[in-house]
C-alpha cells in the first residue's frame, strides 16, 4: 500500500466513524481495525500496529468520558497523536547553519540512492542561501564519480573527485581542504557503498570519517525494504557515528510506511525523504506535518515556505495574503491551481493544501493529476463571479450546475463531484487558524490588492495608485490586522 493510500485509509476510517449517529464501543472497535489494517499493509511492524492500538483504546476509554464529551474529536486526536508518536524518534538532528563550514557525509549500501541524495540535499540547501559543495570519495564503483559530477553539472554545483585515485581516503582529504579553502559553507563528501553491510564498508567509513571530522554523516536508506529497515539502521548506527537518516524511493511503494516507522523506532532522526529519481523529488520529513498530509489536513508552514522557496518575490505576498483570508471560496481555489502549476512539484504541494491527501495527484500519476486540475479550472471557468465568489452553499442549485456542464462540456456528475471536493475541503480550511503572521496587513498591502482587482482603466481614471491612495485615506483606510 502506498502512503498516499495509507493516509486515505486511516482518514477514511475517521471519516466513516465521525458519521456513525452513535459513537459506541463497536464503533470505535470498527474505525481502530480498520486503521490496524491499514498500517499491516503499508508494512508497518505488527508490535508497532498492536502498540498503536492499545495506546488509542487507553485514551479513549468511551465509558469514563463525561456526557457531552466530543468523542469523535478525542478519538480522531488519539489516532494522530499516536501516528505522530510511532514515527517520532524523539530525537532532533544537527542542522548546519550559514557563515561557518559544515561538512556532511553521507554513506549508505550500492543502489540504496546515495549519490543522487547528495545532490537534491546540495540543491536544497542552496536554495536556503548556503554555499555547497560535492565531492566523490566513491571509489568502489567504476563511474561513480562520472555520475555525481553529472548530476552536479546539471544542478550546478561544484565537484571534486578523481578518475585515477583510488584512496576514498585521499579524495576526501583534498576535496574536503580545497573547499574549505574556497570557502564553501557546505560541503559534502559522498562515500563507496557496498551490495551488503560488511566490515570493509564499515571500515572505509571509519577511515574517511576519521580524516575529514564530518559535522553529520547521513545514512541513506531505500525506503522499499520496508520493515527491515530496523536492522540495516541499527547496523550502520553502530558502525559510524550516524546522525541522520534519509529514506529515498518512497514515491509510490508499498513499504514506505515500515521503513519510516522502522527507523524512528531506532530512534535515528529522519530528516529527509527522496520522492522520484529528480533533483525537487526531497521533501524535508517533520513528523507531525507529514502526518497531516498524509490524513488530508494539510501543511499550510510547508505550503508557505514552499511558495518562498520556489516563487518570485513579486507573487509571494498575493498567494499569502489569500492563504491567510479563511474564506475557501472556489475562486480561491481556481487561483491556487493557477499558481501551483507555476511553481511545481505539483504532487508534493498540492497535499499541503489543508483538504487534499496524497491521493489527490498521486507519485507517478502527475499526468492524470494536472488533468484533473485543467478539468476543475476549464469548469470553474463557466462559472459566474457570484458563483466563485459565493459562501452561500445553497446557491450552487441544479440549474447553474447544469449551466457550468454544458458551458465547459463536461458532464453534470463531473460538475457535481468538483463541488462536492471543494466544499469538503472548505470544510477543512474553515477550522484553520488564520495565518497571521504571516499576513502584513497595512494600508498599502490592501492598496495593492484593490488596485489589482480593478480594471486598469478604472484605476487610471481614480488617478493610479497615488489616487486610490488618497481615496482610502479619506474613506478612513483600515488595517484588517489589528
Ligand atoms: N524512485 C526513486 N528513485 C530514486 C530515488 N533516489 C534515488 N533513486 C534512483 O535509485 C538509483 C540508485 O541511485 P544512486 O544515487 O546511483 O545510488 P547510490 O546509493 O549512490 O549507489 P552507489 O553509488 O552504487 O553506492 C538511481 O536510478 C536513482 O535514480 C528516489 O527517491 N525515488
Amino acid at each position: 500500500m502506498v502512503l498516499a493510500e495509507l493516509g486515505g485509509s486511516i482518514a477514511r476510517a475517521l471519516a466513516r466513524m465521525s458519521n456513525a449517529t452513535v459513537v459506541d464501543e463497536k464503533v470505535l472497535a470498527d474505525c481502530l481495525n480498520e486503521i490496524c489494517r491499514a498500517l499491516l499493509q503499508a508494512d508497518v511492524r505488527f508490535d508497532t500496529v498492536r502498540d498503536v492500538k492499545a495506546n488509542i483504546n487507553r485514551i479513549v476509554n468511551l465509558d469514563a468520558l463525561a456526557a457531552g464529551t466530543n468523542k469523535r474529536r478525542i478519538i480522531q486526536q488519539a489516532v494522530v497523536d499516536e501516528l505522530r508518536r510511532m514515527l517520532d524518534p524523539g530525537k532532533p538532528s544537527f542542522t548546519p547553519s550559514k557563515g561557518k563550514p559544515n561538512v556532511v557525509m553521507f554513506v549508505g549500501l550500492q543502489g540504496s540512492g546515495k549519490t543522487t541524495t547528495c545532490t537534491k540535499y546540495a540543491d536544497y540547501h542552496r536554495r536556503k542561501g548556503f554555499n555547497p559543495a560535492l565531492v566523490c570519495a566513491d571509489t568502489f564503483r567504476a563511474g561513480a564519480f562520472d555520475q555525481l559530477k553529472q548530476n552536479a553539472t546539471k544542478a550546478k554545483i561544484p565537484f571534486y573527485g578523481s578518475y585515477t585515485e583510488s584512496d576514498p581516503v585521499k579524495i576526501a582529504v583534498e576535496g574536503v581542504d580545497m573547499f574549505m579553502k574556497e570557502k564553501y559553507d557546505l560541503i559534502i563528501v559522498d562515500t563507496s557503498g557496498r551490495h551488503k553491510q560488511e566490515a570493509a564498508l564499515f571500515e572505509e567509513m571509519r577511515q574517511v570519517s576519521e580524516a575529514t571530522k564530518p559535522d553529520l554523516v547521513i545514512f541513506v536508506m531505500d525506503g522499499s525494504i520496508g520493515q527491515a529497515a530496523f536492522d540495516q539502521a541499527q547496523a550502520f548506527k553502530q558502525s559510524a557515528s550516524v546522525g541522520a537518516v534519509i529514506v529515498t524511493k518512497m514515491d509510490g511503494h508499498a513499504k514506505g510506511g515500515g521503513a519510516l516507522s522502522a527507523v524512528a523506532a531506532t530512534k535515528s532522526p529522519v530528516i529527509f525523504i527522496g520522492t522520484g529519481e529528480h533533483i525537487p523529488d526531497f521533501e524535508v520529513f517533520e513528523v507531525n506535518p507529514f502526518v497531516s498530509r498524509l490524513l488530508g489536513m494539510g501543511d499550510l508552514s510547508g505550503l508557505v515556505n514552499k511558495i518562498q522557496e520556489f516563487m518570485p518575490d513579486n507573487q509571494q505576498m498575493q498567494i499569502m495574503d489569500k492563504l491567510g483570508e479563511g474564506t475557501f471560496t472556489l475562486r480561491l481555489l481556481y487561483e491556487m491551481f493557477q499558481n501551483l502549476q507555476r511553481i511545481g512539484p505539483l504532487g508534493q504541494l498540492v497535499s499541503m493544501i489543508p483538504g487534499f491527501s496524497g491521493q489527490f495527484i498521486e507519485k507517478g500519476n502527475e499526468k492524470e493529476g494536472q488533468a484533473k486540475i485543467k478539468r476543475y479550472m476549464t469548469m470553474m471557468d463557466s462559472m459566474t463571479d457570484a458563483e466563485l465568489d459565493g459562501t452561500d452553499p445553497k446557491l450552487m442549485n441544479q440549474s447553474r450546475i447544469n449551466r457550468i456542464a454544458r458551458g465547459s462540456g463536461r458532464r453534470v456528475e463531473e460538475v457535481v463531484h468538483m463541488l462536492d471536493e471543494y466544499k469538503r475541503i472548505a470544510k477543512v480550511w474553515k477550522k484553520l487558524p488564520v495565518l497571521n503572521n504571516n499576513r502584513r496587513s497595512d494600508m498599502n498591502r490592501d492598496i495593492r490588492r484593490i488596485s489589482d482587482a480593478i480594471p486598469p482603466n478604472m484605476l487610471t481614471q481614480l488617478g493610479g495608485i497615488a489616487g486610490l491612495q488618497n481615496m482610502i485615506k479619506q474613506m478612513g483606510g483600515r488595517d484588517r490586522s489589528r
